[in-house]
């Protein structure tokens, strides 16, 4: 079996928070992610979804050790980087990169554009000046933006244009992994459907595997190969893109289905999420014996494996 380009296994995420005030501040702790584990395979796309605030930034800023986990593994080309210091993960730095839904304030205001999509192969000391910038030039081209582009600043250009900058950005360095945080949430449909496709023909080009966050369900399906669905910090459903849109097993999932909007603008209502205890009561009971895999009885949701490669939370019955 090869390596996966992207493993979390059991990651968690706490957070201090202050709660009291006074001479000696209390603090109480939030998880904002509890035990995730997601495998992204090499050359895939997996869409990582669910409500504000459920753990899908998070859990993407601690795949690139921008926030170190509380606990867990993070495995890059089957490398362990969760514990690497500052130094050690220069060379992983190289090897995964980022894209935002907000690329102006990621955008250097007082570097011209060639000077932006150059500068990682500066920092990790990539070819000759004269080389950096005839590489971010191509770059500029190949996201469909001409080479005169490249004396511009980032304020001369549309949402679109500047996703299209932080995309040659992210990719001049040939990472084998890019997380692309709500890359298109602000951006208008046509526009949202160019950086959806180039997004496409660059991880067909470059072999790039994507963990692909989202509110859009429509863009995650039409785009990835998986989908996992987190809610309050954990994931509860996990499968292939066309089960998960077909078949959903999970009350939350499928109220998460319910909430995209529908394409007659007459229907256009979103219909409104589960409350915390509907969720709790409505988690799927799942006989041990219907079961595929072995999975011992729990009075609390568990992760459990329902077919070929579809896992859900569900409480498991003896
Ligand atoms: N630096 C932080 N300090 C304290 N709490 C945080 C911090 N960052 C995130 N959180 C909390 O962790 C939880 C998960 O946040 P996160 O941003 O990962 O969710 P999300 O699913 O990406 O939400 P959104 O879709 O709105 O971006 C939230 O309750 C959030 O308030």
């Amino acid at each position: 079996m090869t390596v996966p380009a992207l493993e979390l296994r059991n990651v968690s995420k706490d957070y201090l928070i202050k709660a009291g005030g006074g001479l000696i501040p209390s603090y109480r702790r939030h998880a904002a992610v509890a035990g995730v584990s997601l495998t992204i395979a090499r050359n895939s796309i997996v869409g990582l979804v669910g409500e504000s605030g459920s753990g899908k930034t998070t859990t993407g800023m601690m795949a690139l050790r921008l926030v170190k986990p509380t606990s867990g593994r993070i495995l890059v080309n089957g490398v362990d980087i969760s514990q690497l210091d500052h130094k050690g993960l220069k060379p992983v730095r190289r090897q995964m990169q980022v894209v935002f839904q907000d690329s102006y304030s990621a955008l250097d205001p007082m570097m011209t554009l060639a000077q932006i999509v150059a500068e990682p192969l500066d920092i990790h000391g990539v070819g000759s000046p004269r080389e950096q910038t005839d590489e971010a030039l191509s770059w500029l081209e190949r996201v469909g933006l001409d080479r005169s582009y490249g004396g511009r600043y980032p304020h001369e250009l549309s949402g679109g244009q500047r996703q299209r900058v932080a995309i040659a950005r992210a990719l001049i360095l040939k990472p084998t992994v890019l997380i692309a945080d709500e890359p298109t949430s602000a951006l208008d449909v046509s526009v949202k459907a160019q950086i959806i496709n180039l997004l496409q023909d660059l991880q067909e080009e470059m072999d790039l595997s994507i963990l692909f966050i989202s509110h859009d369900l429509s863009v995650v399906r039409s785009l990835t190969d998986r989908v996992v669905v987190m809610y309050r910090g954990q994931v509860v459903e996990e499968a292939e893109t066309e089960a998960i849109f077909s078949d959903a097993r999970h009350p939350y999932t499928r109220a998460l289905l319910d909430a995209i909007p529908a394409a007659n603008p007459r229907d256009r209502r979103v219909r409104r999420f589960l409350s915390v205890e509907e969720i709790e009561a409505a988690t799927p009971r799942l006989a041990r014996s219907e079961l595929p895999e072995a999975a011992e009885p729990s009075q609390t949701p568990q992760l459990v494996s329902i077919g070929p490669g579809h896992r859900v939370a569900a409480i498991v019955t003896p």
